[in-house]
């Protein structure tokens, strides 16, 4: 049996060569043993490791080869000079046999050409002007950021915030909701600056007015966003071009109208500082906001008149309920003082400030889920909803009480835009690694053409982006080969490894992989530092990134969900669910396909799904549909999944005639496998994405578990996935046939158990993990446990000065532990 694996992979030289296995003195007996245990194996084609590999390959044995019995030498520590796993025998599977039979899929009847973008600027709109907007804004938005028409939502929300008071709705705050990619941040950007920019005819007006609008964001990716975009509104002309219209009559605005982000990304003094200057628009993330509105006296926010909450649904699952009552409560808190302060003449404020404009809020929310629902019951008055809504009118009551729709559903239709191609392909656990390098290289060469082309890996948690990101940076083959077709494979491979010296640190940004020629791949989860972060997010949405002094044209960003809300990366290409979400369901996957298909460009979603997840497809695509939808309809708002073999994706990705490609993909799972065994890390890292996966994947909730269930996963073979070639019951802390947490089938209590064990790898990103996040994960809990306190009949406190304070920190922390129940 030769399995197909015929390639010419050189030797790694450091490798000490493998002891010779016949034994000529000893024993009669162990030389029989010996002999016979021989006749068995078949001998791998690299005998430079001194690793012994045991193909199982071919169908010669219906079971796994077994994994013999270590002896006693097996449990030495290893060679410290020489960092290397211990060797061992090793069980190298063949990738092509064992997997279960996937039925071969139809081509989809879908014509791509029948599809309309959903999200796209409206063609028979004559632009922003006949809604009204200020003019300045007008000429700046098409002459300066290239905006022409609004989008849908843009059209629908201007004109409540542009027309005469009169008719708007001064009394009424609002809820948008619309599709991803759909131009949300402008339609509540552009009324801020629309509303604002007026007040600079009064005379007394500089930034030392304090704040007049904060924008509050889940977390801190969203938030510089947010204040990229703004920042680049408000670089707008204060003078029309045409001077002729700069009469003496025309108004004259000043440049005061300045934005300023809180993350956390900053030290908190250095943003205390800006706020004591004056900040008139803020965006920042709610925790470090909430400490300000605690703690920083010089903070000016009781003129403040508009608060938008951006991704409303996302502050709730990350559990900001309190923080944002909070908020709202130190805000309302600070206008009273400042308005007594005003009455008392204590106050230096020239008069003229309309104290009776009241404080608008906007929520902008992809769902009106049930928690959605009950946060806009405490922040919004008498709402106006904007946006697709399935029974419009009875969720604007349910809104206005703050209960749940009547009908019983928890979200409202929330589908990915017309134009995304939604694709999946089903494949055996053993094939996922090999099969997302092969569906990375195809999308590549695709779009080879093209200027530039962006990817986006989502993976399960942070431990399985780092084994990946540090796999494909360190799996180099025949280094500093530039491959431009698939065919290249085999020259790859041919070449031979190479040992990289340099393997990337745990803050670097990016790599490079040999396989993915062309591309530069970062990586994005909530446990590297804010500012690598926002390095890898600059460096993949830079237009010609680049490592060192070679350009690349293409870039891939391996993450976990941290990216899958609201991101506006441009020109990302394809979105891979290389992992089935396992928090926020159908959700969390139409936010993650979000992020390609924006504002009417095109984008493909490719889902990699398990055989035991088949079901998962039409589960999916009934969620994203209405019970009373016709098939035309679900055909024209594209909600149809299409299939794809895994043998067509790894024949596109790795060339060759027939099934060429098998040899290809095995050379490439062997160099991966190899990648692992080299080094004692490299090892460390496979084992811990592969545990932390499989308790990641504990926690796909109950409701879900005929889909997700560890039960149905062939360890064995998602061990493979990950490069190891060790029995998973070799692998320290995970046993599935142990009575455990992951085994049984969990409650969604439970399941958050399992996640917590998780620890670190588990990325509820929040912009809290991390090092400067640990005060506000503090101050989460410290302000949850306020929340418990003001129930059981605590009250905020004002402080001596002029400061309003729900509490200082330390304060906060006791009452909290006091109050813990
Ligand atoms: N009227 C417009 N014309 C052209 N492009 C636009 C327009 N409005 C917004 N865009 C662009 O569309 C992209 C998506 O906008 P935005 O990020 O606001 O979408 P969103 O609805 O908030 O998406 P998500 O739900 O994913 O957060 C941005 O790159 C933005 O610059």
């Amino acid at each position: 049996m030769d399995d197909g694996l015929v390639l010419n992979i050189s030797a790694d030289a450091t490798v000490p060569a493998k002891r010779n296995d016949s034994k000529k003195s000893g024993r009669w007996t162990d030389r029989v043993r010996i002999k016979r245990v021989l006749k068995r194996k078949v001998r791998a084609p690299d005998t430079a490791n001194k690793t012994r590999e045991v193909f199982d390959g071919d169908g010669e044995s219906p079971h796994p080869a077994k994994r013999p019995r270590r002896g006693k030498d097996s449990d030495q520590p290893v060679n410290p000079v020489v960092d290397r796993p211990k060797p061992s025998t090793q069980i190298i599977s063949s990738l092509f046999s064992h997997n279960p039979k996937i039925e071969v899929l139809q081509p989809s009847p879908r014509k791509k050409s029948s599809c309309t973008p959903s999200n796209a600027p409206l063609a028979y709109m004559s632009g922003f002007a006949e809604l009204g907007l200020h003019p300045l804004l007008v000429a700046h938005l098409e002459n300066k950021m290239g905006v022409m028409k609004p989008t849908s939502i843009q059209r629908a929300t201007l004109p409540m915030f542009t027309r005469p008071p009169s008719v708007t709705m001064a009394d009424r705050d609002t809820f948008i909701q619309s599709q991803t990619g759909s131009g949300k941040t402008l339609s509540f950007l552009l009324p801020i600056i629309h509303d604002l920019l007026p007040l600079s005819t009064h005379s007394y007006i500089d930034r030392s007015i304090g704040t007049l609008a904060v924008i509050i964001a889940p977390t801190r990716e969203l938030a510089k966003q947010i204040s990229d975009v703004l920042q680049s509104l408000l670089k707008l002309k204060l003078r029309p071009d045409d001077e002729s219209e700069d009469t003496e009559d025309s108004p004259r605005y000043t440049r005061w109208l300045v934005s300023g982000l809180l993350s956390g990304g900053a030290t908190k003094a250095h943003e205390k500082a800006r706020l004591r200057k004056g900040v008139p628009i803020l965006v920042a993330t709610p925790g470090r906001l909430l400490d300000h509105l605690q703690n920083t006296s010089s903070f000016n926010v009781g003129k403040c008149r508009w608060l938008v909450l951006d991704e409303a649904d996302r502050l709730m699952e990350l559990g900001f309920e309190d923080t944002i009552r909070g908020i709202i409560q130190g805000l309302d808190g600070r206008r009273r003082l400042a308005m007594q302060a005003v009455k008392e003449g204590k106050s230096l404020e020239v008069g003229g400030w309309d104290w009776e404009h009241r404080r608008r809020t906007v929520l902008c929310s992809a769902t009106i889920r049930e928690d959605v629902q009950k946060l806009a019951g405490t922040t919004l008055i008498n709402p106006i909803m904007i946006g697709s809504f399935d029974g419009e009118q009875e969720n604007q009551e349910n809104l206005q009480k703050g209960d749940a729709p009547a009908n019983g559903s928890s979200s409202a239709k929330f589908v990915p835009p017309s134009q995304l191609a939604q694709k999946y392909i089903i494949v055996p656990l053993k094939l996922r690694l090999v099969a997302l390098v092969a569906l990375l290289r195809s999308i590549l060469s695709q779009n080879q053409s093209k200027r530039e082309c962006k990817i986006i890996v989502f993976m399960s948690c942070t431990d399985s982006v780092d084994f990946h990101w540090q796999l494909l940076g360190g799996t180099a083959m025949g280094g500093g080969l530039e491959a431009s077709d698939a065919n290249s494979v085999d020259e790859q491979l041919n070449a031979g490894e190479k040992v990289t010296n340099s393997e990337p640190t745990n803050e670097e940004v990016t790599v490079r992989s040999t396989l993915l020629p062309g591309a530069l791949v970062f990586r994005l989860h909530g446990s590297l530092s804010t500012p690598t972060r926002l390095a890898s997010l600059r460096g993949f949405s830079a237009a010609s990134p680049t490592l060192g002094k070679q350009p690349a044209m293409s870039s891939i960003l391996l993450c976990t969900s941290v990216a899958s809300r609201g991101l506006d990366l441009p020109l990302v290409r394809a979105v891979i669910q290389y992992d089935l979400p396992t928090e926020g369901g159908a959700t969390e996957y139409v936010h993650r396909v979000g992020r390609t298909a924006r504002a009417g460009k095109g984008g493909e979603a490719w889902s990699i799904v398990a055989p035991s997840e088949s079901e998962w497809v039409k589960w999916i695509q009934e969620k994203m549909c209405s019970v009373d939808e016709s098939p035309s309809d679900i055909q024209k708002a594209n909600i149809v999944l299409e299939g794809t073999g895994v043998e067509d994706i790894l024949a596109k990705g790795f060339g060759g005639s027939d099934s060429e490609y098998e040899t290809r993909a095995t050379g490439v799972q062997l160099a991966f496998e190899r990648w692992v065994l080299r080094q004692r890390v490299h090892s460390e890292l496979a084992r811990k994405a592969f545990l932390s996966h499989m308790r990641a994947y504990a926690t796909h909730p109950t409701s879900e578990k005929y889909m997700f269930h560890v039960r149905n996963l062939h360890i064995g073979h998602l061990a493979k996935s990950f490069a190891l070639r060790e029995a998973p019951k070799n692998i320290s802390g995970f046993n599935k046939n142990a009575p455990s947490k992951a085994k049984t089938t969990v409650s969604k209590h439970k399941a958050r158990e399992v996640g917590v064990m998780a620890g670190r790898s588990r990325d509820h990103d929040t912009g809290l993990s991390g090092r400067s996040g640990d005060a506000e994960v503090r101050m989460k809990e410290a302000v949850r446990a306020k929340g418990r306190l003001i129930k059981k009949g605590g009250k905020m406190m004002s402080s001596g000065t002029s400061e309003f304070q729900i509490a200082s920190g330390d304060a906060l922390e006791k009452l909290a532990q006091r109050y813990a129940t």
